[in-house]
Parts: structure tokens; sequence; C-alpha cells
């Protein structure tokens, strides 16, 4: 007889499954798997050769088809979604989301083991003959304190009262427990089966994995006997284990949630923790190495430091405590929140560039040696009683100097002169405004004290924000970083209150530089239909200019920018005594920013193509250029087939050349019209400082 050829065989196979699963006596499971094995084959065809694609991929879409209504379908006879049943079986005694869940799980549906089956009565025996549950949680908890070991967690994080009950009646079932406690790999079977054996800890694993596994079950495991109040102080029971046992903080026992546990049955947990308290276990104190299961736990508990019961909460629950807990710390809250809480400090206590060392601005009137830095109040926060509290202070709001200490700029980016191409003579006067006086105040007194108010003006994109940005750097001096609009609009109805604080503040923290970008929109002309907060905000900033600039003892300077000079009031322009202006860049400024911005690329250019560059670019602001040598540099990447976009290495990607640059002229045009640029020359020409 001739031998079947491999097709052949595919085919009767095929046949043969097919009558399988039409003969209407396959399971569901059967079906499901002649499918899968049906696709399977059709791949398996598909990559012989045996089939085109086309019948391929519509013989694949068929039996997928087939396949998941089988496995999606959740009708018991036909499909086998039917898992989600079990699901909610178990979760059917939670009647709604802010029920606390209570598994259906009970002991008839274990698995009849043999082992299980012993311990199980062993423990029903013992619970009805001797314990009651508060009792067993108690010898738990007794276990664990006579095993505390700082550094270690402890045994009770996962023995819930339910199993203490379960194995405390059998000797075997103890010793069984004990072995396994000495393999950290048996965390599992620990959860079930743990006795409340004392077990010194160099017995216990350690390994924060077993650890997470074994807090997770504890406080998310229901328990198969306990009740809630035993789950309940399980959890305690497991904060304990953040302890090493003399770190425990405790907190009012009012604190505690009556939800908890009764609070007789506290009162026997916490009095062996520590006679007569109540343990809220502080979790700065917990052990590292009870890591991200636990460290989530103690992110919770940080927030509700007063809650002593981990891990889920309702909402009604979580309401309580957080009413507790402002009511709790309301009266110490506003004093710390003043100062001490922020993240930056107000200036002094940070690194002041170049010229780091703080040099005290206000002569010292009462021996202390910090003269004007007298309130570094990021240190222990100015409402400590215990620390004098700044005189320039004492009539403002602490919210207030927390905003405003908010605006304090002290990160970002370093920014050096060298980094702002052109602009010589603003960087120069800035430089002999700013910079020189901080280092030697005691020559830049009388007529040559520097001016307090710097206006920057000029067109969008020349470099203002990025001069403040450096005399941030540079400068040494406590840098404020105000955008006008959010002096006008984030405190709506507090702008004028801001701005006497932003000087308070300033004043207490000299050197000091106040940098208002867009400043326009704060000191525009007063006008008839201006709004009324806007003019009492735009008052009181004058006064306050005029107090800083006409002060020769404060060393505040304020440094303004804007791109309107036009529209600030003659009140404020007079104030500003130096009014820069920040021109478009020329032609050398333009070749130092393509220069310096190509040296970090992978760049081709050589010296005739960059002066080619520059002189294409001619009106370009420093902004314009920046955008050119980006779309530039998109050039090559541009030239690539998209194919190879997904595999080519970084350094296979060509250089950037001349001809991406004259493809991105194409798309980048000057941003400042030749009309506005007059505009500025005008307003330079007439209450400019340059030369
Ligand atoms: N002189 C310059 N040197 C180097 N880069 C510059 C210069 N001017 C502008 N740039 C580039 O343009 C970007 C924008 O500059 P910046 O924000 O300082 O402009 P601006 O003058 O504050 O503009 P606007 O008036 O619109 O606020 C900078 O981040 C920088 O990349
Ligand atoms: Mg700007």
């Amino acid at each position: 007889m001739e031998a079947p050829t491999h097709s052949t065989v595919h085919l009767s196979d095929w046949q043969k499954s097919y009558f399988a699963i039409t003969s209407g006596t396959c399971t569901p499971g059967q079906k499901a798997d002649e499918y899968r094995a049906k696709i399977l084959r059709i791949q398996y065809a598909w990559a012989n050769s045996e089939i085109s694609q086309v019948c391929a991929a519509s013989l694949f879409k068929k039996y997928a088809e087939k396949y998941s209504a089988i496995i999606d379908s959740d009708n018991i006879e036909t499909g086998l979604n039917n898992y989600a049943e079990n699901i909610l079986t178990l979760a059917k005694c939670q009647q709604n989301d802010s029920d606390k869940w209570q598994s259906a799980l009970t002991t008839d549906n274990v698995f009849e083991l043999k082992c299980v089956q012993e311990r199980m009565r062993a423990g029903k025996n013992f619970q009805s003959s001797q314990m009651a549950p508060t009792d067993a949680c108690v010898l738990a908890d007794k276990g664990v304190s006579a095993s505390a070991t700082p550094g270690l967690p402890k045994l009770s994080i996962f023995s819930s009262a339910g199993e203490t009950e379960l194995c405390a009646g059998s000797a075997k079932c103890a010793s069984q427990g004990a072995d396994l406690l000495e393999h950290p790999s048996s965390s599992k079977s620990l959860q079930s089966s743990v006795p409340p054996v004392t077990k010194t800890s160099d017995t216990l694993p350690a390994s924060s994995a077993s650890l997470n596994e074994q807090v997770h079950a504890g406080f998310r495991a229901t328990p198969l006997f306990g009740s809630k109040e035993a789950t309940s102080i399980s959890s305690l029971k497991m904060s304990g284990t953040c302890r090493d046992g003399k770190n425990l903080s405790l907190s009012d026992q009012s604190a505690v949630p009556s939800w908890s546990a009764s609070s007789g049955k506290r009162k026997a947990f916490y009095g062996l923790v520590d006679e007569g308290s109540t343990v809220i276990p502080s979790l700065a104190t917990c052990q590292a190495s009870i890591s991200t299961e636990a460290s989530s736990f103690s992110g919770t508990r940080n927030r509700n430091e007063e809650s002593s019961v981990p891990g889920f909460r309702t909402a009604k629950e979580q309401l309580w405590v957080e009413q507790q807990k402002k009511s709790q710390n309301l009266p110490q809250r506003a004093p710390v929140s003043s100062y001490g809480s922020v993240k930056k400090s107000l200036g002094a206590g940070r690194s002041r560039g170049p010229f780091g060392k703080f040099v005290p601005p206000v002569p010292k009137q009462d021996g202390n040696e910090n003269g004007g830095a007298q309130c570094k109040p990021h240190a222990r926060g100015p409402m400590d009683p215990s620390l004098p509290v700044d005189e320039r202070l004492k009539n403002i709001e602490p919210k207030m100097v927390e905003l405003i200490m908010h605006e304090i700029m002290d990160h970002g980016p370093p920014v050096n002169w060298d980094d702002i191409a052109g602009v010589e003579f603003a960087k120069a006067t800035i430089k002999e405004i700013v910079v020189w006086p901080m280092l030697r105040p005691d020559i830049f007194t009388g007529l040559r004290g520097p001016p307090k108010g710097i206006l920057l003006f000029g067109p969008p994109g020349t470099g203002k924000t990025l001069i403040g940005k450096c005399i941030a750097c540079q400068s040494g001096a406590t840098f404020f970083s105000i955008s006008a609009s959010s002096l006008t609009s984030k405190w709506v109805g507090e702008g004028e209150k801001m701005v006497r604080t932003l000087f308070a503040v300033a004043r207490c923290q000299q050197p000091a530089v106040i940098f208002i970008d867009e400043i326009d929109s704060l000191l525009s002309q007063r006008g008839d239909g201006e709004h009324e907060s806007s003019r009492r905000i735009k008052t009181e900033f004058l006064v306050q200019l005029d107090g800083a600039t006409t002060s020769s003892e404060d060393r505040i300077l304020v440094v303004g920018a804007t791109n309107r000079p036009q529209e600030i009031d003659e009140a404020a322009r007079r104030r500003l005594v130096k009014r820069l202006y920040i021109p478009l860049p020329e032609a050398s400024a333009r070749k130092q920013i393509v220069t310096r911005l190509m040296s970090k690329e992978h760049c081709s250019l050589n010296e005739e193509e960059i002066e080619l560059i520059v002189k294409k670019s001619n009106g370009f602001s420093g902004a314009d250029m920046t955008q050119l040598c980006r779309e530039a540099s998109l050039g090559p990447i541009r030239s690539l087939q998209s194919m190879d976009i997904a595999t080519i290495m970084p350094d296979q990607v060509r250089p950037i050349a001349f001809l991406d640059f004259e493809s991105a002229f194409r798309t980048v045009r000057p941003s400042v019209s030749s009309k506005d640029l007059e505009l500025y020359e005008t307003w330079n020409q007439t209450f400019g400082c340059g030369r």
C-alpha cells in the first residue's frame, strides 16, 4: 500500500477533527482544543506554502472566531469563561462598594485534603474548648514580643487569630509550622499553617520578597476562620512588625477608629506591646527590608498617622480618620507650614554660586551674627516660638510667605554668560550692576551704589528670560522669579498682599534679585478701563519698588523683562533705572548660536557654510536661530526610509549638512517683523540706556 504523503496526513487529521467538533459529543474544552489545533495547523500549512496567504488568512479568521466564541462565552454548557462565577461567589457578601469585603469562602469550599481536615478539626475543638479569639490574638502577640529582634519583621504579620486557633491545639501542627518557618521559600504554606510559636528571628526568612508576600497576606487575606476583629487585630500586629520594639510611636487611643476592634481587645493587645499605651506604629521606624508592598503601606500610614489599621479603608472610615487628623493637627499646622515644611529654602541656606559666602546684608542690630539672615526660617521655622520672628514679616500672613517662597528659584539647569550670544553691552552692564556689588559691597556705596531696578526690553526670543536665569545662577543672590501674570491671576484678590510679601521676604533674604518676566502685564499704563484689583497691585508694586530702590541699605534688585516696553507705566519706567535693549542677534551672535548648538551634534558644516547660514538668517531672533538648528537637525532623520528608522543605530545617522539648513530655511521664518523692530529701536532711543 502506498504510504500517505505529508499533505494527505494533514488532510485526514483535519477531517477527523472536523467530524469530532461537529459530532455534538465534544465538551467545550475539547472543542476549544480542537480549534486551537486547527489554528496552529493553518499557520503551519501557510508557513510550508501548502496554502496561499489569502486562504490562510480567511481560515485563520474563521477558526479564531470560533475559538474565541468558546473561550469568551460564559455559558456553562457551551463556553469556558465561567471563572468569573467563582469570583462573584467569593465577593457575594459584599453588598456595595463601601462594605467591608468579606469572603464567601468557607471551610466547605476547601478541597478535602486529609492533613487539612485534621488541622481544621483540631482548631475547631480547641476553639470550642479553650480559647476566645481575643485571647488567641494575645497569645500570638506574646510570641512576637518574646521573639522581637530589632531589624527583623515579626511572625505576627501573618498569624491571624484564626490561624492561632487552628494550630494552637495541635502540637504536631506547631512543630510542622516551625519547620516551615525555617524555609523562606515556604512562605505560602506559612500563611495557612504557621502556628503562633515563639521563633527566634534568626530562623526567620528575612528576605524582603518573602516578607512582602507575608505582609500582603497578613492584611489582605480574608480570615478563613476569624471574625472581623481578628482581621483588625492581625493588622495591628502587622503594624507592630514595623518597629524594633523600642521605636514604637505612640499616639492617642482615641485616634484608633472604633471599627478596628473592640476597645477591650485593643487593650489586651496594646498592653502587651507597651504597657498602658496605644500603639500607632511610626512608619519612619519601619525597617527598610519591608519594601514594595510594605512601603506602600507605610506611605498610607504616614498620611494617616493616627490610623492603626492598615490596608483597605472604606470612604467612610477614611473620612473619619481624616477628620480626626484635622482636629488634632490644626493648631500646630499653620506655623509648621509657614516656613519649615516647604521644599525650597528661603535662599540663605542654598549654594550661592561663585560668590558662595553669604554676606550679612543688614547691619547687626541685636548682636545676632546673621544680621538680616536672622529670619533664616527654613532651618527651624520663624513661627517656632523659640526663634525671633523677623520684624519685617510680623504683619504678613505666613501662608503668603510660603507662597512667595515657592517662587524662589534655586533649581534648573545652570546658565552661563557665555550661553547668551551677543548682547555684550547688556551683559557687561548687568555684571556691573549685579555681580560686582555683590562681590565688593564695600566699594559700591554712596553714588556708586548699584541701581535697584533694571528693565530688559526687546523683541521676543532675544534672550531676556535667559539673562534672568543667568543672573539667578551667577549673582549669588536669593533669586525670586515671578511672572507678572502669576501675580495678577494666580492669587486673585491677594495680588496686592503678595507684592508686599514678596518684597518683605526679599528684604529678609538680602542680597536678593526679584526677576519679573512679562512685567508689562503688571505695570502697564494705568487707564480708565482698568480693573480695580490690578490697579491696586500696580500701586503697591510701585510703592515697594520705590522703597527698595530708594533705601540705600536694602540690597534688592528688581529685574523686569518685557517685549512691550511701550506699555509700561511711566512711573514704573522711572523706577527701573537701567533700561537695557536686548536686540535681535547680530551676525556674530547668530554664528555663535549655530556653532554652539551644532558642536553638540554630529555635523559636517564647514566654516563657509556656517557663514552662509549666518548671512541667510539675517533678522532671526535667538529663538528663531535655535528653531532653525532644530529643524535642520531633523534633516538626516527625514532622509531615512521609514523602515530604517526602527533599526538604524544612532551613529549610522548621517551628519547634519548644509542642505538640511537649506531646507530648514524654507520652513523657519523670522518671527519679528521689521515694523516691530522699528518700534523697539525708537523706544530704545527714547528711553533706553544703551549706547
Ligand atoms: N542671545 C541668545 N543666545 C543664545 N540663545 C538664545 C539667545 N536668545 C534667545 N535664545 C534662545 O531662544 C530661547 C528663548 O529665549 P528667551 O526665552 O530668553 O527669549 P525672551 O527674550 O525672553 O522672549 P520673550 O520676550 O518672548 O519672553 C532661549 O531658550 C534660547 O534657546
Ligand atoms: Mg521671556
